[in-house]
């Protein structure tokens, strides 16, 4: 069962199968998810939904099938096209803050000496620089990651994945460290970049209330058949596709003096 789709889809996954030797981890996919969702991907452990997440980053190549990024196969590396947190912290101890949020930028424009210059540099610190304002990070921009909270540290790694404005931002369990409080704070602050820079969002989360919290649609990866006597014989597919009504920002109505 497929959630119906208004637009053309931006990310595809055809027949999909995902086999080591004769271990089927997914098997026969069919999924299509149009730019803007929020999708949260829940089911039980071993259930691939990791590796559904590196078939989307390219680090996987289906066994059978295709996967397609707005229409094209999806390329082998993961461009700035991607962007993509983990539930552990994925920047870069020996960089400042400031420092983690730019390397994407020197990766990308100066991938020989790793550094940007003049003008480019300027550039590239001003949209790094706006970036850690979005995530509520600009007082912390020349600390180290040691020197932060873990929530900090998921921020920073959001901050990271977002700066590059990739298409796709995968988000891979990137509360399940984190604290109650905080984690409630870190759903606020990825609605609002969702919301706010028109993102398309994959999340594997094992939280159902998460999932349904944040998610426009919930994906439950589950195997639809088992056999006994040979636990890897069959691969999970997306077995549930559950759209949700959003509740839309509605502006607040004038006060009646202005009306009149
Ligand atoms: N390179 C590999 N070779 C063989 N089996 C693999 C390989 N990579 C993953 N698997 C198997 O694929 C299955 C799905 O793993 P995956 O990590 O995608 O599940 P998951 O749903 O993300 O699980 P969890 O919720 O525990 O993180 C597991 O049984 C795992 O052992």
């Amino acid at each position: 069962m497929t959630a119906p789709l208004m637009t053309a889809p931006l990310l595809e996954l055809r027949n999909v199968w995902v086999e080591y030797g004769d271990k089927v981890v997914l098997e026969g996919v069919n999924l299509a998810i149009a730019p803007g969702e929020f999708v949260s991907v829940v089911g039980p452990s071993g259930a691939g939904k990791s590796t559904f997440l590196r078939l989307v980053l390219g680090q996987e190549a289906p066994s059978r099938g295709q996967v397609l990024l707005a229409g094209d196969p999806m390329p082998p590396e993961c461009g700035p096209d991607r962007g993509v947190v983990f539930q552990r912290y994925s920047v870069f101890p020996h960089l400042t803050v400031i420092g983690n949020v730019l390397v994407g930028f020197e990766f990308a424009g100066a991938p020989v000496l790793g550094r940007l210059f003049g003008a480019r540099r300027r550039a590239a610190l001003a949209q790094a620089e706006a970036m850690l304002a979005a995530v509520g990070l600009a007082h912390a921009r020349d600390q180290y990651p040691a020197q932060l909270s873990g929530g900090m540290q998921q921020r920073l790694a959001l901050a990271q994945a977002l700066v590059k404005h990739p298409r796709i931002l995968l988000l891979d369990e990137p509360f399940g460290a984190l604290d109650p409080g905080i984690r409630a704070d870190m759903h606020e602050l990825v609605s609002g970049l969702w919301r706010d820079h028109g993102l398309t969002v994959i999340m594997v989360t094992h939280d159902i209330a998460e999932a349904f919290k944040l998610g426009t649609r919930v994906l439950a990866f589950d195997k639809r058949r088992h056999d006994p006597h040979a636990p890897h014989r069959f691969g999970a597919t997306a077995t549930y596709d559950v759209p949700l009504l959003r509740k839309v920002a509605v502006p607040e109505p004038a006060p009646a003096a202005e009306i009149a």
